[in-house]
């Protein structure tokens, strides 16, 4: 089984399937990304979900924060939780973002792997609260880790895509139809990594 690796070469990526996936290495500079990870690590009320998978209780081996408008969306209505109230640093990163994902997002969910046994398993952002085909921005700061992806219906068409410290990764169009994703263990020493997931939750309320 082959696995293709695409490394950005100076803001280009060469052979990625620019339909799903677009890939900035370099969207903020790094001195302003070595602050906000600092500013995350520590600023964040930092939580490790516990999840049901059938009858086992399962405990997510990274912690989690998950940000929103409370007051704009019926999260409890949409089978979501309650989300913590943007702060200054969230709303300045989805700024950034919102202008090149071409869209306006409404929550983040904040993910912390703190080594190189932090990790997420095999999954897509396909809740049906975010629309069928969703735009997903994702930001990462720190340690450089491989975001895996594969094809659900055929696992051997697989690609993997370094996220660099500061970078941009826009997920759109097939991706969480037809792919899974993933961010995979290692048993190298791995620093900290924070990585920001920017979403659009549909509101029925508002109609949008
Ligand atoms: O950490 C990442 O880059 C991906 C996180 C992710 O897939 C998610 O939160 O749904
Ligand atoms: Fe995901």
């Amino acid at each position: 089984m082959e696995q293709l690796s695409f490394f950005a070469e100076a803001g280009q990526t060469v052979g990625l399937p620019v339909d799903i996936l677009t890939y900035q290495s370099d969207f903020l500079a790094p001195a302003f990304s070595d602050e906000m990870l600092a500013h995350l690590i520590q600023n964040t009320p930092w939580k490790q979900k516990v999840v049901r998978y059938y009858d086992k209780e399962v405990i997510t081996p990274r912690l989690s924060a998950w940000y929103g408008d409370p007051e704009q969306i019926d999260y409890n209505a949409l089978g979501k939780s309650i989300p913590l109230k943007w702060t200054e640093e969230l709303l300045q990163l989805k700024e950034r973002v919102e202008p090149v994902a071409g869209i306006n997002f409404n929550s983040v969910l904040l993910n912390y792997y703190r080594n190189g046994q932090d990790s997420v398993t095999w999954h897509s952002d396909n809740e049906t609260v975010m629309g069928s085909h969703p735009i997903i921005a994702s930001l990462s700061f720190g340690q450089v880790r491989c975001f895996d992806i594969r094809l659900k219906e055929n696992h051997a068409e697989k690609y993997s895509i370094r996220l660099e410290h500061g970078s941009l990764l826009l997920m759109k169009g097939d991706l969480q139809q037809k792919w899974d994703h993933r961010i995979a263990k290692s048993k190298q020493y791995m620093k900290p990594r924070i990585n920001l997931t920017f979403r659009r939750i549909i509101n029925p309320l508002l109609h949008d």
